[in-house]
């Protein structure tokens, strides 16, 4: 769901630093390609994500959901000389189209993806992350956050994508509908916790930006 009118979106795009020719033909291929492209962050919220990580010049990222890699990119724009991206995916058939696009980047050498579950392999992380991109299952976002919360540096910032959830967080919840019942929950979790600041950016799908005091 668009939250801006089309031609607000385009004009928001148009003053936008534009994605660079390898992101735009990632945003397109995937679009031509691949199952569910919507998942994909795109040029402004990619955009956005390159931006705070030049602004905060991460050293570790770690991003829960990889998808074709397109954010993975992004993100891993400001990392520092030393810096490294870890991200997860537990599916197989995406790894290769996305490392084929991380090759043409210098970034490619500092992105490490694992593939599996989210749940198992956050435990055997042993990094103090800087930032990190919560982008996988949405029933999931309160176990990831709680599984990340300690490997996260005081001042560290959490991003968790589509807390708007196209719009059905203000809309009566079916009691089928598991989905919106877990965003919802995630975003009151993270309203009421003493332990962080946070702010919900209504870019794109909804961004839930969380500073770890
Ligand atoms: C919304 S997409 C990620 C989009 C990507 N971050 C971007 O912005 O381009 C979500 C991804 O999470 C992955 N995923 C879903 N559940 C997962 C889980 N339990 N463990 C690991 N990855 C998972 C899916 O395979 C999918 O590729």
């Amino acid at each position: 769901m668009d939250f801006l009118p089309p031609d607000l979106t385009a004009y928001a795009e148009a003053h936008t630093s534009p994605e660079s020719d390898l992101l735009r033909q990632l945003n397109r291929n995937t679009r031509a390609h691949v199952m569910a492209p919507r998942m994909l962050s795109g040029h402004m919220q990619g955009r956005f994500l390159s931006m705070l990580s030049w602004m905060m010049r991460p050293r570790r990222v770690l991003e829960i959901g990889t998808y074709t890699g397109y954010s993975a990119l992004c993100l891993a724009e400001g990392l520092t000389d030393d810096g490294l991206l870890i991200t997860i995916d537990h599916n197989e058939e995406l790894e290769s189209f996305a490392r084929s696009y991380w090759q043409q980047s210098p970034l490619g050498a500092k992105i490490d993806f694992r593939l599996g579950q989210a749940a198992t392999l956050i435990p055997t992380l042993n990094e103090t992350f800087d930032l990190v991109f919560i982008d996988a299952d949405k029933r999931n976002n309160a176990l990831y956050f709680d599984l990340i919360f300690d490997k996260i540096r005081p001042g560290g910032i959490i991003l968790a994508d589509n807390v708007l959830w196209s719009g059905k967080v203000i809309e009566p919840v079916k009691a089928s509908d598991q989905d919106t019942s877990a965003v919802l929950a995630f975003n009151q979790k993270i309203q009421a916790d003493p332990r962080v600041e946070n702010v919900l950016l209504p870019v794109r799908d909804g961004i839930m930006m969380i500073r770890k005091r």
